[in-house]
């Protein structure tokens, strides 16, 4: 364990730098704010915030999805835009007025910036704050920066959990959102639609959880052969193109041994998915939709109404940390092998064209940056 020095901050040498894109669609690493001087000079702390020197940040399909499209629905890029939503490292400087952290603590960010005051915040659905600034959603600036500086209330101590580990606490949430206001039980046969991040890490926490039996769909077979690397008693069903939904549910059903699934936790957004997802559910089952996808979707109401479906939707998560925190630390959860790539954050350019790429079979790129102080 290193010593703590009397004001690590002052060894701090690197300069800030942050990985931008904009409405042109480029993508560069550059200067950003705060400034190290700034940091070193102690200047812009607000009460309640918190300096973290960032250690290990993940690229979200949504980070490409602002770099490529420029939007996200309604969230549009409308102006020099700081990437970057999942990320972890190590608090470099906390305002006198902090009293739940302290310099050398190792920590996960929450990205989210609430107004603690509108029905949803006082209601604990914090998620749904109608003045949410969510870090990376423009305008609001993400994370993959060295130094970000943040409210010290949404920066979770991780102990010794690695960076790595802590960056993939923000996509274990969504998951976790999902399983638990899908209230899927022990036993509960389940289908899992989509094998990219967040449908690999639902179905480990689907497994953790107890369903049985468990079906994955992809198009993508090397995706399937890794959800059945990551748990052996997942079946997988590679959805082809041409093969209409109720087939493509008659084929899922069939793969759990006819047993139609109670949950099915849709991890895509691609309406065909959504459907198939449909018309697999048993009477009574639900459809739970993580996947986000285009503005309106054609679905088969009468098979929801004469079937009694529940169709349920996610939107990231609230109050899920300390539980994915605990997940992880006691390896219930293992997130390990879900990062295939790294690079320096001064790579992180390269680091985008990876994860973009379907060609590089990457599942998790994560960046990482350097944060030269002494504890
Ligand atoms: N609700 C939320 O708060 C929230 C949070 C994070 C991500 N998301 C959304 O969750 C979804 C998954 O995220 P991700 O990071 O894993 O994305 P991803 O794009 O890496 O993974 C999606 C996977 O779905 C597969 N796929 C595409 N079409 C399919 C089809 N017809 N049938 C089966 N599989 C198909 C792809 O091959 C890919 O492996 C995305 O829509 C993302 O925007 C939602
Ligand atoms: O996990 C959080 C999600 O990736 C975000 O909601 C993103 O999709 C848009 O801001």
């Amino acid at each position: 364990m290193a010593t703590v020095t009397e004001n690590p901050v002052a060894s701090l040498s690197k300069p800030n730098i942050g990985v931008f894109t904009d409405p042109a669609h480029k993508l560069w690493v550059a200067e950003s704010g705060p400034s190290l001087e700034s940091i070193k000079a102690g200047e812009g702390l607000k009460e309640g915030e918190v300096t973290v020197g960032i250690k290990s940040t993940g690229i979200c399909g949504s980070d490409i999805h602002f770099w490529h499209a420029g939007r996200i629905g309604p969230m549009v890029v409308t102006d020099n835009h700081i990437l970057g939503h999942e990320s972890a490292g190590v608090v470099v400087a906390a305002h006198p007025s902090v009293t739940n952290l302290k310099v050398g603590d190792r920590v996960a960010i929450e990205p989210d910036l609430i107004c603690h005051k509108c029905e949803y915040c006082l209601t604990g659905r914090y998620n749904g704050c109608i003045n949410m600034r969510f870090l990376s959603t423009p305008p609001v600036d993400g994370l993959l920066r060295r130094y970000v500086t943040h409210p010290a209330m949404w920066c979770h101590k991780i102990g010794s959990m690695s960076f790595e580990n802590g960056a993939l606490l923000e996509p274990l949430s969504v998951a976790l959102a999902g399983v638990e206001r899908a209230g899927l039980r022990l036993g509960d046969p389940t289908l899992i639609c989509g094998a990219g991040p967040i449908g690999l890490i639902t179905l480990l926490c689907a497994a953790a959880a107890g369903a049985e039996p468990i079906v994955i769909t992809d198009i993508d077979q090397g995706r399937l052969d890794y959800a059945k690397e990551l748990i052996p008693r997942v079946r997988t069903y590679k959805v082809e193109r041409g093969v209409g939904v109720e087939d493509a549910a008659s084929h899922i059903v069939s793969l759990a041994g006819d047993v139609q699934p109670a949950i099915a936790l849709e991890c895509t957004g691609v309406e065909s998915s959504v459907n198939s997802a449909i018309y697999s559910v048993k009477f009574g089952g639900k459809v739970f939709v993580i996947g986000v996808g285009k503005p309106e979707m054609q679905l088969p109401f009468m098979r929801l109404s004469t079937q009694e479906i529940d169709l349920q939707f996610q939107y990231r998560y609230a109050n899920t940390w300390p539980r994915a925190i605990r997940l992880i630390e006691s390896g219930v959860v293992q997130l390990e092998k879900l990062v295939t790539h790294r690079f320096d954050l001064e790579d992180a350019v390269r680091a985008f064209e990876t994860a973009a790429d379907p060609k590089t079979g990457a599942i998790k790129v994560q960046i990482q940056s350097e944060v030269d102080v002494q504890w």
